[in-house]
């Protein structure tokens, strides 16, 4: 059945819902379409578990989009297994919400952040290579992020995170963070050095981390029934 689109502001609009079956159970899926600006034509999505309408204090995580991680199971960051903590988490908690932003690379796009990636390869760490291409460390905004919760009905959070950046970004903007859940992730040898500056540059609340064994990319590229970050949580 097609519903006609709901204005949440001129340039945002609820675009549909559907039941959402994944592992970690069965979520709302809620698109929203995002005609500002640079992000012309965006789709957002929040994945609902549960009634969120009027609830307080449930947990929410709000996720940028990492396709090289999250599709293609890149062992560079831990965004994918970060998604996949907060979907079980949410799911454990018998409500919540996912809301998965658009604002790939931090910000930057897709080939900026293979461009900043290429600089890593020559050595350069991740705020670093952004400097060297004259572009933010960090470029997210989390409006959209605010405007969908308003829409959600979802009164307070806990918000489920490392940074503390997005849980100030998020109170500006109206939203009530009553706490912060970490979502740690243990780190691969490719990971290390980046989860280690996220910890030294850019204020994650990260514990310091020893660098794993290069044994362990044998074990990841061959062992598939091994369990997730959440699942061991
Ligand atoms: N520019 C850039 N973006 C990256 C890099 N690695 C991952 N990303 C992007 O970073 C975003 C996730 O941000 P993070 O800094 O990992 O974490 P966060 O969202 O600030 O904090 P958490 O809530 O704790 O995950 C995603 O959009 C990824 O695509 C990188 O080396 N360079
Ligand atoms: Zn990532």
């Amino acid at each position: 059945m097609h519903v006609p689109a709901r204005v949440i502001r001129p340039q945002l609009h609820w675009v549909a819902s559907s039941p959402l079956p994944t592992r970690h159970g069965e979520f709302t899926a809620h698109v929203f379409l995002d005609q500002a600006g640079e992000g012309t034509g965006k789709e957002h999505l929040a994945l609902v578990f549960g009634d969120v309408d009027g609830a307080k204090a449930i947990p929410v995580r709000v996720h940028s989009e990492c396709m090289t991680s999250e599709v293609f199971g890149s062992l560079k960051c831990d965004c994918k297994e970060q998604l996949d903590y907060a979907m079980a988490e949410v799911a454990r908690a018998g409500r919540g919400a996912v809301v998965y932003l658009r604002q790939e690379g931090r910000g930057i796009g897709l080939t900026n952040k293979i461009r900043a990636y290429d600089l890593q390869a020559r050595g350069h760490d991740t705020v670093d290579a952004n400097r060297l291409l004259g572009l933010p460390d960090d470029a997210r905004k989390y409006d959209i992020a605010a405007d969908i919760l308003e829409f959600l009905g979802v009164r307070s959070i806990h918000l489920l995170t490392n940074n503390p950046e997005k849980v100030e970004a998020l109170r500006s903007l109206g939203v009530e963070v009553v706490g912060r859940q970490p979502v740690i992730i243990a780190p691969n040898p490719y990971s290390a050095g980046y989860l280690d500056t996220k910890r030294r540059r850019m204020a994650h609340k990260l514990p310091r981390l020893s660098t794993p064994s290069l044994s362990l990319v044998d074990t990841l590229a061959v062992d598939e029934s091994r369990p997730s970050a959440g699942d061991a949580e």
